[in-house]
């Protein structure tokens, strides 16, 4: 590898460094002149109404802010040489064999392009070509920047077979750099592991295991700006999301698919999604878990349909001087009929008029009337059809349908019997059950049944790709809460089964894909870390026989020696001395640092930092140069990361959850968050796990 560094004697045409910032120069001009192309767009000739110029404009807009040319962020990133010219389809236009790879496709004047964006199939082998399988690449070149000036480059020659394998010093110096403000986008250094994941068909879904640092949230936001890229249209009609679990993750991640240019993907956690009611209550572990649980789908539509009754009078509909009479038993074969059919209970009830329109039609036809669709229409709206409606078939209002099965013993030993024991039905049902739906305490599993409830009633329009973050939190019926926003769409399930810290943790990432609706999921496992140091993840690795016995340790990438300290500090839970001292040690260095501790103990280090003047930061707070600590609790790390991770007493972790197994696994995730230094001070004894 080759790695040259400035010259700014070497003359412009010889100086391969200077021919690259040359073309930095022109490819940074082209943009300039791309944007002020759409900037100078005059669009009183184009537009009809002023709804069609102010949704142009709109796009106009989003068009300039994708063309920024933003100083810090590099236009291009690589260079592929390829060994044979490349199809014009593949080329976008191209039709050449030398490419610059960066986030966004430029052109010049003449339509050529200058450089391509790193979705373009073209670029594909930038992230995936090797020495065994080059791919038709002569040579990949990396580019290195400081403050937005290149200033370095290094050459793989994959068809020089006589080229050593080493490892690029761009790439390790790209997953070094200090983590300060919101996560960052990898499109420069995506493995090839990752890329397999990244441009998986939109068709399938993909499910993501990976231990703590191997990018499954990097994977997860590339993702959704491929398939953006590769499926515009059809996504921009049917929508993206991506679900995280809670606020300060959504903080963290929120500028990703910004800066690839993609400002139009919505962000949201479960109960954002499930937001029909209010959540003011939370339940035991214990009800939690079974409100969660499946079978609660089966109590559910049972109970929904608890209204259906079968009618015993007929239905006599008076128009004009004539009646026509359905009897009874016809009325029930009709309901019989639509309680067999697989359709929503509001679509039947919807269809239920008709139908007993179209029985009287075929009497009036009977009778020698010759009836059209207007009068069907007009029988279907008689009151004395209506009431027939409303008495075997009446309307369910979801919210108060939960709120009745919560609070009323016998309504739900009805819907339940056979599926919850007399046990679970007494531990699911409310203390004191409110007067009304509006007063009552909801909590946050109550909040997924309405959803479900909601959902028997009227089907829950789907999205065209769903991202689920930290999956193995979910309970199965937030899985089916979020696999009916991708009925019809596809899905990518990201999580690993060590993390899991919720009662109803997933066990198996078949069983919870069965419950998302997308049993035949592909499963892709990672392994190599990025982000925690091989002496961190080690140590971290030694609770996996407790936690999660079948899965494999991960690798790190990383080898940073010292990166582990562990110190005994005086046995007194109130001295935290020690603790604010490693706080003042660790910001000495660059980039953040996380003080995480038990949530209990939180109120107390936040006086300690306080007194000794050290600020602070809440999770999901921004850190900038200037604030650059952050205090967190344990229950809020997951899916965070700090440069510097002091961990404040890991006995404590451990108790402050329900069990053992999910303490262990709530230090592990605080144990996880490091990318260059782990502190960790305990005063009582460590987990014997921890060896
Ligand atoms: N290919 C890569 N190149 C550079 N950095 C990477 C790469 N892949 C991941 N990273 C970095 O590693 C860190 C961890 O990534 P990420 O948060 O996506 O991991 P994760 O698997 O979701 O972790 P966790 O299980 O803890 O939530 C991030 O800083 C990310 O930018």
């Amino acid at each position: 590898m080759h790695s040259p560094t400035t010259d700014a004697t070497a003359g412009a045409t010889t100086d391969p460094l200077q021919r690259e910032r040359d073309h930095l120069a022109s490819s940074r001009a082209a943009l300039k002149a791309m944007r002020e192309d759409v900037e100078s767009l005059d669009l009183r000739d184009v537009t009809g109404t002023w709804v069609s110029a102010a949704v142009l404009q709109n796009q106009i807009e989003q068009r300039i802010a994708a063309l920024a040319d933003l100083a810090h962020t590099p236009l291009f990133f690589g260079r592929l040489d390829y060994l044979h010219a490349i199809s014009e389809d593949l080329s976008e236009g191209g039709g050449g064999e030398r490419f610059y790879i960066g986030r966004r496709h430029v052109h010049d004047a003449d339509g050529d392009p200058m450089v391509i964006d790193w979705r373009a199939p073209v670029s594909q082998p930038f992230y995936r070509a090797s020495r065994k399988d080059p791919m038709d690449v002569e040579k990949r070149r990396r580019f290195g920047y400081t403050g937005g000036e290149l200033t370095a480059y290094e050459d793989e020659n994959l068809s020089d077979p006589a080229e050593a394998d080493t490892r690029s010093a761009l790439l390790a110096a790209e997953i070094e750099k200090p983590r300060v403000g919101p996560m960052r986008d990898i499109v420069a250094t995506i493995q090839p592991e990752q890329d397999e994941i990244v441009r998986a068909d939109i068709t399938g879904t993909v499910c993501v295991q990976g231990a703590p640092g191997t990018g499954k949230t990097a994977v997860g936001l590339h993702r959704v700006a491929y398939l953006l890229y590769a499926h515009r249209e059809r996504l921009a009609r049917t929508g993206t999301l991506v679900i995280g679990p809670n606020r300060s993750f959504l903080h963290y991640i929120e500028q990703v698919l910004p800066a690839l240019g993609e400002l139009d993907v919505a962000q949201a956690t479960v109960q954002e999604l499930v937001a029909h009611v209010e959540v003011r209550g939370a339940d035991s572990a214990e009800a939690a878990r079974i409100k969660g649980d499946a079978r609660m789908a089966e109590v559910l539509r049972r109970a929904v349909r608890s209204g259906i009754t079968l009618p015993t009078e007929p239905c006599v509909v008076v128009r004009g001087s004539r009646r026509w009479r359905v009897p009874a038993y016809e009325l029930v074969e009709i309901i019989e009929e639509l309680k067999g059919r697989e359709i929503r209970y509001g679509a039947a009830a919807e269809a239920l008029p008709q139908r007993i329109a179209h029985a009287v039609l075929l009497k009036m036809e009977q009778g020698g009337e010759a009836p059209d669709d207007r009068v069907q229409d007009a029988v279907a709206r008689n009151t004395a059809v209506k009431a027939a409606v409303k008495a075997c078939w009446p309307p369910v209002d979801p919210v108060k349908l939960v709120h009745r099965l919560l609070g009323d013993a016998e309504f739900l030993a009805a819907a339940a019997d056979g599926i919850l024991t007399a046990e679970e039905q007494r531990t699911v049902l409310w203390a004191k059950p409110a007067r009304s739906a509006k007063t009552a305490q909801w909590s946050a599993a109550d909040a997924v049944l309405v959803d479900e409830a909601a959902d028997l009633v009227q089907r829950t329009p789907s999205l065209g790709h769903v991202v689920v973050d930290e999956a193995q939190d979910l309970s199965p019926m937030q899985y089916r809460a979020v696999g009916r926003r991708c009925s019809t769409g596809s899905a990518t399930v990201l999580g690993d089964l060590a993390q899991g810290t919720t009662p109803w943790a997933t066990a198996s990432w078949p069983e919870a894909l069965h419950h998302l609706g997308k049993p035949s999921a592909h499963i892709e496992e990672l392994t190599q870390g990025f982000r925690v140091p091989d002496e961190v993840i080690v140590y971290a690795s030694r609770l996996l026989p407790a936690i999660a016995p079948g899965l494999a340790p991960a690798t790190s990438v990383r080898e940073a020696p010292g990166s582990l300290t562990v110190t005994p500090v005086a046995d007194d839970p109130t001295a935290t001395a020690a603790v604010v001292d490693a706080c003042r040690a660790a910001l000495a260095h660059e980039g953040s640092t996380g003080l995480i501790a038990a949530d209990a103990r939180i109120p107390l280090l936040a006086d300690a930092l306080t007194a000794a003047g050290l600020p602070f930061l809440d999770p999901g707070t921004e850190t900038t140069a200037e604030a650059r600590l952050t205090l967190v609790p344990a229950s809020l790390a997951k899916g965070l990361e700090y440069d510097y991770v002091v961990l404040d007493e890991p006995a404590a972790v451990v108790a402050g959850e329900p069990d053992e197994r999910t303490g262990l696994r709530r230090l592990y995730v605080a144990l996880t968050r490091a990318v260059s230094g782990l502190h960790v001070l305990h005063a009582q004894p460590l987990p014997p796990q921890l060896g």
